[in-house]
């Protein structure tokens, strides 16, 4: 069965639990997925650095580490002192990172730019769906991150915008690209069960959805082949434990994180910029490594 199979079957089990758990209860799981799997699909990282980058190759570990480490205090304190260009570019990297991840397989013919457009796009409808279903929330968020009140209120404009470019070089990878048009149908049914999760699900439950079931769990597979040349069983034992120690730190961390902050308007805020500080390196390395596995 192909990844995104599991993801559209466990898509339909998440809509069955927004009927049978109350909305704190998927909050909570929402957290602990968001972070579980943001943590585990970005623990190889430092494994897939040398292996994608030649430069890198024969350092040692620890400089690896070190290396890696100054990367994400470079972006966490670019997050503090320049909160609203941060956000903004953490929020294109991402839509960019999501599409790049879900069409990297199917579109690997033709020019780089329309690739480049289309998969930026496809993230920024994903984006868009679910900031449109949430805007109040999103809104809050945003503002508390970069103290400046911001509204979403452009949202349906821009994502008719994206909605006409996808069109646009739908069709033309639909006449360049066998793989496109053989699965175009199937693309077209995932997005519109995606939309209609996102229209029914709390925003923290709508985004873990697709972080976990669409992102994550696929990055996992494409990293696994990277590193190990094949998924099987002791190929995903293997990586899991490799991230094991670093997803048990982070559990820890969420648990005091949430016990400190639970009850402060900040919370999430805090929590996005963790996230955002850790992505953007992510982001870069994972773009490095499709750029050497189809070369
Ligand atoms: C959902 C959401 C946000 C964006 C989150 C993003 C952009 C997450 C990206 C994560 C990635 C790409 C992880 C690595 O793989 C905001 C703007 C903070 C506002 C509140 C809701």
């Amino acid at each position: 069965m192909k990844i995104y199979h599991y993801s559209i079957v466990l898509s339909f089990v998440t809509l069955w639990l927004n009927s049978y758990i109350p909305s704190q209860g998927l909050y909570l799981l929402g957290l602990f997925l968001i972070l579980s799997f943001g943590i585990i699909h970005g623990a190889n990282d430092i494994v897939i650095i040398p292996n994608a980058h030649k430069s890198l190759k024969n350092k040692p570990l620890i400089k690896l580490i070190g290396i890696y480490l100054t990367v994400v205090l470079c972006f966490a304190l670019f997050f503090t002192f320049f909160p609203s260009i941060a956000i903004i570019l953490f929020i294109l990297f991402s839509a960019y990172h999501f599409g790049e991840q879900h069409w990297h397989n199917i579109i690997q013919e033709g020019s780089k730019i329309p690739k480049f457009i289309f998969e930026f796009c496809y993230g920024c409808l994903i984006f868009g769906l679910i900031f449109m279903f949430h805007q109040t929330e999103v809104e809050k968020i945003i503002t508390d991150i970069t103290k400046v009140p911001i509204t979403l209120d452009f949202l349906q404009y821009l994502l008719l915008g994206i909605g006409i470019i996808l069109i646009a070089l739908g069709f033309y990878f639909f006449k360049t690209t066998t793989h496109f048009k053989t699965q175009l149908a199937e693309q077209i049914l995932y997005l519109l069960v995606l939309t209609i999760i996102f229209r029914v699900s709390d925003l923290i439950w709508a985004f873990s959805i697709y972080f976990v079931l669409w992102h994550s769990i696929p990055s996992l597979n494409d990293q696994i082949h990277f590193i190990y040349g094949e998924v099987n069983k002791s190929n995903i034992l293997k990586y899991l434990k490799k991230a094991f120690w670093y997803w048990v730190i982070s559990i820890i961390g969420l648990v005091v994180f949430y016990l400190l902050f639970k009850d402060t308007r900040i919370f999430e805020a805090l929590l996005f910029s963790f996230l955002a500080a850790i992505t953007f390196p992510h982001v870069f390395v994972i773009n490095k490594m499709f750029k050497q596995s189809s070369s």
